[in-house]
């Protein structure tokens, strides 16, 4: 993998915030520096009319997809028309888990394909190590989790990629052993001593325990742009109740999961209004949350590209990435390891997904399991 190569990037589309093409790494990502009113080649632009039909059309495939990001468990009901339902929910789930087969119930071939190869472990947060929760800095993660994950960090090489800041999974986790990757992956905290370290975007820096690292920020010229958007963004919700906004250092959450739903409109309408005004800015669908992000190319599937180069380890036959993500950001780095077989993505979902994943797990609880099985595994196989 060369991280130096330049090449084209293609075009973010708004209203596919998944992006769909199936390719490899490509080290695109140009050096930033603060947007400006010339547009350079660094930034993709989104064309965005102003006013009118445009807007409304735009609101409402937002509240399409704000009402899809999250679908309701499955209805515990007595009634016949109901029971119907209730097993063709069954056969559904039963075909999409042959699809995406329990990474717990079939954790023996799972091992089978791991055997003589270097798992590295990248673990997405929120909805992943810990639970959804109403109040996003409440989401803790339980002491049974944090110590699965530090056990695993000791057999494999680990890295947590969260929407969140970098500062804030790193509160929330608190174990010195792995790596972080914050804001989808524009905030990668990574050792030093690879060929990452000269790339026009990483510095050397000191982590909390004054270790040296390499501290990674492709959107470092978006800081002021963000700061702006966030508060234009508090601005422009705070009269709909429920509306949190959490600004997550290089792109900003608008979260929704508490507002009445006859609200999700208006949200939708005034997230669009701020964001006509930032052509450098894109907005991706998590679990009930709107994600403004700076429009460059970079994602979670590049995060994880990045951290192997970072550690060594992108270019050896013998390594197995395993990604765990729950929401629509962790498809980029499903895709990245799906292509050319290089690992396994794993999505935890308890209802059924379309995803690029291979495995699948049903909640924190089973990536809980799954960890210290891994652990089991490991130990059991260098004895
Ligand atoms: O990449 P992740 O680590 O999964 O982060 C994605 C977003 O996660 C958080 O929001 C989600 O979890 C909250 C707490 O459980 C929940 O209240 C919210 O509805 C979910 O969308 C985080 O607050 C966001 O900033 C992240 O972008």
């Amino acid at each position: 993998m060369d991280l130096k190569s330049n090449h084209a990037s293609p075009v973010l589309t708004e209203t596919s915030p998944i992006n769909k093409s199936r390719r490899g790494l490509r080290a695109n990502l140009l050096p930033c520096s603060a947007p400006s009113a010339a547009v350079s080649p660094l930034y993709l632009t989104i064309p965005r009319k102003k006013n009118g039909i445009l807007d409304d059309v735009r609101s409402a495939a937002w509240v399409d997809a704000m009402k899809s990001s999250s679908p309701p468990p499955k209805m515990i009901t007595k009634d016949i028309t109901n029971d119907v339902e209730a097993a063709e929910a069954d056969v559904a789930d039963q075909i999409w888990m042959q699809k995406y087969p329990s990474a717990l119930l079939f954790f023996e071939k799972f091992a089978n394909s791991a055997k003589g190869k270097r798992i590295v472990l990248f673990l997405d947060y929120d909805g992943t190590l810990s639970p959804i929760v109403e109040n996003p800095d409440c989401a803790f993660m339980s002491e049974s989790m944090r110590a699965a994950v530090e056990e695993a960090a000791k057999c494999f090489p680990t890295a947590i990629i969260s929407g969140r800041s970098r500062d804030k999974v790193f509160e929330f986790v608190g174990l010195t052993e792995l790596y972080y990757a914050g804001s989808h992956g524009m905030d990668i905290m990574g050792p030093v001593g690879s060929s990452s370290d000269d790339h026009p975007n990483s510095i050397r820096s000191t982590d909390k325990q004054g270790k040296e690292v390499n501290l990674f920020q492709p959107a470092s010229g978006f800081l002021t742009t963000i700061g702006k958007v966030c508060a234009s963004l508090v601005e422009a919700t705070e009269e709909i109740e429920g509306v949190t906004v959490e600004n997550n250092k290089f792109c900003v959450s608008v979260h929704y999961r508490n507002v009445d739903h006859k609200d999700w409109k208006e949200v939708a309408a005034r997230v669009n209004g701020i964001l006509k005004e930032y052509p450098h800015l894109r907005l991706t669908h998590g679990r009930k949350v709107l994600e403004v992000r700076p429009v460059i190319d970079w994602d979670k599937g590049k995060a994880v590209m990045f951290l192997l180069e970072s550690l060594g380890l992108s270019k050896c036959e013998d390594v197995l990435p395993i990604y765990i993500g729950d929401d629509r950001t962790d498809e980029d780095a499903f895709k990245v390891l799906r292509e050319g077989n290089r690992g396994y993505g794993i999505l935890v979902s308890s209802v059924p997904k379309e995803s690029s994943a291979d495995y699948s797990l049903r909640d924190p609880s089973e990536v809980m399991e799954f960890l210290n099985s891994l652990v089991l595994w490991k130990e059991s196989s260098t004895l």
